[in-house]
Formats: structure tokens, C-alpha cells, sequence
């Protein structure tokens, strides 16, 4: 018996009866088990999203087999979809700066198996955090940032982005803000993390804001980036209670255990075809 392959199917379209049985008969007549499936209608605006894990159990057909036929079958629906397959990992390409909680995490749980990627280099506007590149054997590319060339250094990094033929970008606490031009270039394949519980205390020094402010719960968010600074789709955000005896500091070293958390699961819902992004929110089927 040849493995199943195993594919996700991510549609949306405007929601009306028959959509679920229509997949799902054509899925099922062409030897696919859908071993986890996920809708939602959004009653405000009538849009209707599925997600289907499937496993081909027949050996007639093939993903790009069910990948031609389906079109027929949903062409009445108007439907937006892809079918991925989950034999090829999604490519990505991690971007940092100085700070390492981050990328150590993404590193550690894409060791350990959890985050099924393709790591296609890690980029940086400093030289710290190369040997932790090296020590996993990954491409460490430095691409230093002036205040005169961030055209220069955003071409740099969109022809390794293409070289690669890399899916995602990571900003794992990368510390520049990325030009429009390149946010339009990236946009749905780029993920931040943003240290703190947005819309809460927006751009610089976070934790400086939380503490002035009092607060009793820090968080991190992780979004798809746009233009509009920390403003993009949120796709996961995590939290942590603190209290009137933190410092500046503890919340920092406190908020990295959410930083990290938020971007991981942010990251893993992505590459398992998870997200949908919806205006300026996400449908996030877990
Ligand atoms: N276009 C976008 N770029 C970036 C976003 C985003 O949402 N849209 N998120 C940021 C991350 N970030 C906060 O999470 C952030 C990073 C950097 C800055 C900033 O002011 N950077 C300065 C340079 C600072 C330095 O050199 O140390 C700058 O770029 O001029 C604000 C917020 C990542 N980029």
C-alpha cells in the first residue's frame, strides 16, 4: 500500500447551501479521507471558510489530480481555494536583529520536529547572531542597514526571498520597519512579533509603556505585516499577569516567554494552511 499523500484544502467563498456537500462528495469520489475539517460563516459579512486535512487512500489519483478537477466542481461557488501539499514544506526565511529568544525558539521547535519548514536562510542587519545560524548548520546572511541604504538592503533581501523560492518570512524581533513597497511584496508571507498585547502600547519600547502605565497583564501578538505599522491581521497573541513589583526588566525577561509562545503557534498555524486573512482579521481554524 503506497503512503497516502496528504493535502490541506483551504476555500472561501460567499456562503450558500451545498458547499461542504459538494467538496466533500468530490473529495470522497476521488479517494480522499478528510481526516479534520473546519468551517465558519461569518453572518456579518456572509463569507464562508473551510479547511480540510485529506489523505489520497487511492492510487488512481494524485494531488494534482484532485487539484484539476475540483475546479469544475466549485466553479458555481465562485470559490476561492488551494489545495497544499503537506509532503512539501512551506519555505521560510527567518529575519533578526539583535535579540535571540526568538529565533533560539523557532530553531529548538523546528528541531524538535514541531514546525515542519524548509529553512532557507536566516537574514540579519547584524553579525550577533550568526554563530547561532551555524551551529545549525543554516545559511546566515548579513544585510546591514544605514540610513541611506534601505532600498539596496530590501533588494537584497527579496532576491534571496526569490532565490529561495522562500513561502514565509519571519521577523523573529527583526528591528527595522520594512518599506511599503516591500510590505505589498510580502504581503500575506510576512509574520511579526510584536511585544505586547496589541492594540496596546503600539511601536517603540513596549514594556517601557506597560510599566508607566500600570498594567497587570503583559502579552505579545503575533501579525502579518503591512504597512501600517503593528497593525497587520493578528494570528495569535499570548498573555502573562504581572503585577506593581515588576521592573522594567522583569517584564521584558517575562515577556519573552510570550513572544516566543505567540510567534511559534502564529507560525505553525501558517505552514499547517490554518490562516485565513479577512480584511484586516484572520480566521484562524485550530
Ligand atoms: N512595515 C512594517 N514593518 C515592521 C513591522 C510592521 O508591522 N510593519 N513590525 C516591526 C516590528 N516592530 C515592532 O514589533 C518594530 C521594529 C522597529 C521599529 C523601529 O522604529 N525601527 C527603526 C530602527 C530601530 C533600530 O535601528 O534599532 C526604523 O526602522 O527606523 C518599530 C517597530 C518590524 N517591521
Amino acid at each position: 500500500m503506497s503512503h497516502p499523500k496528504e493535502f490541506v484544502l483551504k476555500a472561501s467563498c460567499y456562503a450558500t447551501s451545498g458547499i461542504v456537500a459538494t467538496v466533500s462528495t468530490y473529495l470522497a469520489e476521488h479517494g480522499c479521507y478528510i481526516s479534520e475539517m473546519h468551517q465558519y460563516d461569518d453572518e456579518e459579512t456572509q463569507r464562508f471558510f473551510m479547511r480540510a486535512l485529506c489523505k489520497i487512500e487511492s492510487d488512481d489519483n494524485t494531488i494534482d489530480s484532485i487539484r484539476a478537477g475540483l475546479d469544475d466542481q466549485v466553479t458555481k461557488f465562485n470559490m476561492d481555494w488551494n489545495i497544499y501539499d503537506m509532503g512539501e514544506p512551506v519555505k521560510v526565511l527567518l529575519m533578526v536583529s539583535k535579540f535571540d529568544h526568538c529565533l533560539d525558539d523557532l530553531l529548538y521547535r523546528h528541531r524538535k520536529g514541531e514546525l515542519r519548514m524548509d529553512i532557507t536562510a536566516i537574514v540579519s542587519n547584524h553579525k550577533d547572531l550568526r554563530p547561532m545560524a551555524e551551529r545549525e548548520g543554516i545559511r546566515f546572511i548579513h544585510l546591514p542597514v544605514t540610513k541611506d541604504n534601505k532600498p539596496e538592503q530590501e533588494a537584497a533581501l527579496m532576491a534571496v526571498v526569490e532565490e529561495t523560492q522562500t513561502d514565509l518570512v519571519v521577523l523573529a524581533r527583526y528591528m527595522q520597519i520594512l518599506s511599503d513597497s516591500l510590505c505589498k511584496q510580502l504581503q500575506g508571507r510576512a509574520i511579526n512579533i510584536h511585544h505586547s498585547f496589541l492594540p496596546g502600547f503600539k511601536g517603540a519600547k513596549p514594556y517601557h509603556q506597560a510599566h508607566v502605565r500600570g498594567v497587570k497583564l503583559i502579552g505579545a501578538t503575533a501579525h502579518y505585516v503591512t504597512s501600517d505599522l503593528d497593525e497587520g491581521p493578528i494570528i495569535e497573541q499570548s498573555v502573562q499577569p504581572v503585577d506593581h513589583t515588576y521592573s522594567t526588566d522583569r517584564l521584558v525577561a517575562v515577556g519573552r516567554d510570550t513572544e516566543t509562545v505567540a510567534l511559534a503557534t502564529a507560525v505553525r498555524m501558517h505552514l499547517e494552511h490554518r490562516v485565513f486573512m479577512y480584511g484586516n482579521k484572520t480566521v484562524v481554524f485550530k
